[in-house]
């Protein structure tokens, strides 16, 4: 890897800034698609993220591993890729002719094509407070390690993945989980799923129980309409860490055991300074005050990319999130530029059964797939879109629990018609959900190893008419797919 070099000038044909799963993934993609061009990689943070022992668990849903690796072992991979450990301060996009990027140290790098692949960063509650930590990356995973070692009590706010996995790992220390839902985990799953998680979250990761075997699984068969969904719903610098971060990094407390409590339907309204028997008190919004050694705040991310936008007033992010707006070939609005992964906001028209979530599985779907973009442009070919992005598909383990999402799962954008919901469960050991409208499958929530994931994404993409089916769609006794053969 090259760094340091004070005004040093480089250039290249395809330029990719990050070196988190986006942008590595989009540079292994040219470097098999252009054998021919020098591709470089640019990026602050001194290891990559590469995806590895990457399996295919249906057509759509892939498994894979993320590991830090060195950048020699990505030119050793992709000898045409280079690699400069620095970071971008500044973007001058040119005039019909080249593109060039400033960085930190004093770099003018010239590009012909460059895909922003800058990642996110925390959006933190009360991000300047000494008692507030938030999660992304090694470093800062590091030092909630140190910080929990002499916690006895932790307040973790948020609902979604990292709150989600942090309150799982975190031993020896008392918890208090504060959401502003009335369930947990639920930026990922509904409330019935919250509910079949929570014993689970309760648990910890020390007490992790195999499933129960002996319960018959129960059906049930629920009618929503918008009013009711809404209501369920109602208040009751580096790369970002991969998969299974936590079972690298011990946070142990030293409370002697674990506790979870769990406060809902809240936010923090402040922290107030401690005295002698606790460093801070926590004011929620529900009127309750938590005694804390410390406060995770696990909110969310917003994109990462000041670097590019700023004095480039061309340069379209999106309104809601300031993602980079990208079209279907994932360009943005100054041409020669793209963007992936967390960075960017997909700005196209979504297939019916896709969304965006700032995902490690997006990051390298959006990668690989813009590096094809950045390739076809060059080659002035017409490129169809990447299958992948015809439904939405993530894989995951929550609270030591197998969970696979599929489709509109939450029954997101089905808001303005009659959806129906239909459930099997059995107490710690599987839940799946099905959301169904006009009898066809929209989407489904597994949770468990139940070994759905096949016959559900296939009913999902052809949307057959399953509604003679009734109960037995979701019969355990019954091969669904047989009705099909
Ligand atoms: C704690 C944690 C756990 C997660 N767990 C999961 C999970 O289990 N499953 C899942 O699907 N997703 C998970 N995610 C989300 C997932 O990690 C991200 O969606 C994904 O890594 C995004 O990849 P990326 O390449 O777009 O960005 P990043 O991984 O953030 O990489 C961005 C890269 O850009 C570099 N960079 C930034 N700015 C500049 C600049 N100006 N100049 C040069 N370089 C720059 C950074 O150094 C970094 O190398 C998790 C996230 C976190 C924080
Ligand atoms: N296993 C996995 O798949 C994992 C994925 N990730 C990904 O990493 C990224 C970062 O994770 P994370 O930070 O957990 O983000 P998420 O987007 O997953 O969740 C953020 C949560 O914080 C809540 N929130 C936002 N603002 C406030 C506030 N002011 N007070 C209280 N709660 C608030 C949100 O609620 P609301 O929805 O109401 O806005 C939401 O529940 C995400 O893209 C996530 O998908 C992370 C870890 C694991």
């Amino acid at each position: 890897m090259s760094s340091g070099g004070d005004s040093e000038r480089l250039s290249a044909a395809f330029v990719v800034v990050g070196g988190g799963i986006a942008g590595v993934s989009c540079a292994e993609a040219l470097a098999v698609l252009r054998p021919q061009d020098d591709v470089l990689l640019l990026s602050a943070s001194s290891l990559i993220k590469a995806a590895t022992n990457v399996q295919p668990l249906t057509k759509y849903l892939v498994k894979f591993e993320v590991e830090e690796q060195s950048a020699e072992a990505l030119t050793q991979r992709c000898p045409t890729v280079r690699v400069v450990q620095d970071a971008v301060v500044a973007l001058h996009p040119g005039e019909g002719g080249q593109g060039v990027l400033v960085t930190e140290s004093g770099r003018r790098v010239a590009y012909g094509r460059l895909c922003v692949c800058s990642g996110a960063r925390p959006k933190p509650i009360l991000a300047d407070h000494p008692l507030v930590l938030t999660v992304r990356d090694t470093e800062s995973v590091r030092t909630l390690q140190a910080r929990v070692a002499g916690a006895r009590r932790v307040l973790v706010v948020g609902n979604g993945g990292i709150a989600t996995e942090l309150v799982h790992e975190l031993r020896d220390v008392e918890v208090v989980w504060a959401v502003r839902h009335d369930h947990i985990s639920a930026a990922f799953v509904d409330a019935g799923a919250g509910e079949f998680l929570l014993p689970a979250a309760k648990e910890g990761a020390d007490g992790v129980e195999e499933p129960e075997h002996a319960s018959r699984p129960a059906v049930k068969r629920m009618r929503f309409t918008e009013a009711q969904t809404a209501a369920a719903e109602a208040p009751g610098g580096g790369a970002a860490l991969g998969p299974d971060w936590h079972a690298r990094w011990e946070l142990r407390g030293r409370h002697g055991g674990r506790l979870l409590h769990v406060e809902y339907g809240c936010e923090v309204v402040q922290v107030r300074a401690g005295d002698d028997s606790w460093p801070a008190y926590v004011e929620l919004s529900n009127g309750t005050t938590v005694a804390a050694d410390l406060v995770v705040s696990a909110t969310g991310v917003v994109p990462n990319v000041e670097a590019f936008a700023r004095d480039n007033p061309g340069l379209r992010l999106a309104e809601d999130d300031g993602g980079i707006l990208v079209d279907e070939h994932m360009r943005s609005s100054v041409p020669g530029v793209f963007a992936a992964g967390d960075a960017c906001t997909a700005g196209w028209t979504h297939a019916k059964h896709w969304f965006q979530m700032r995902l490690w599985t997006q990051a390298r779907q959006m990668g690989t797939y813009a590096a094809r973009c950045m390739s076809a442009e060059a080659e002035g070919e017409h490129l169809l879109q990447d299958f992948c992005f015809e439904m939405f598909t993530h894989v995951t383990r929550f609270f030591g629990h197998k969970v696979v999402l599929l489709g509109l799962h939450n029954g997101q954008k089905l808001e303005g018609g009659d959806w129906e919901m239909m459930l099997r469960a059995v107490k710690g050991k599987e839940y799946v959900k099905l959301v169904l409208q006009h009898g066809r499958v929209q989407g489904a929530v597994l949770i468990g190893d139940t070994d759905l994931e096949e016959t559900f994404e296939n009913l999902i993409l052809d949307q057959v008419d399953v509604s003679h089916l009734g109960e037995d769609l979701l019969n355990p006794h019954v091969d669904v797919e047989d009705y099909f053969d």
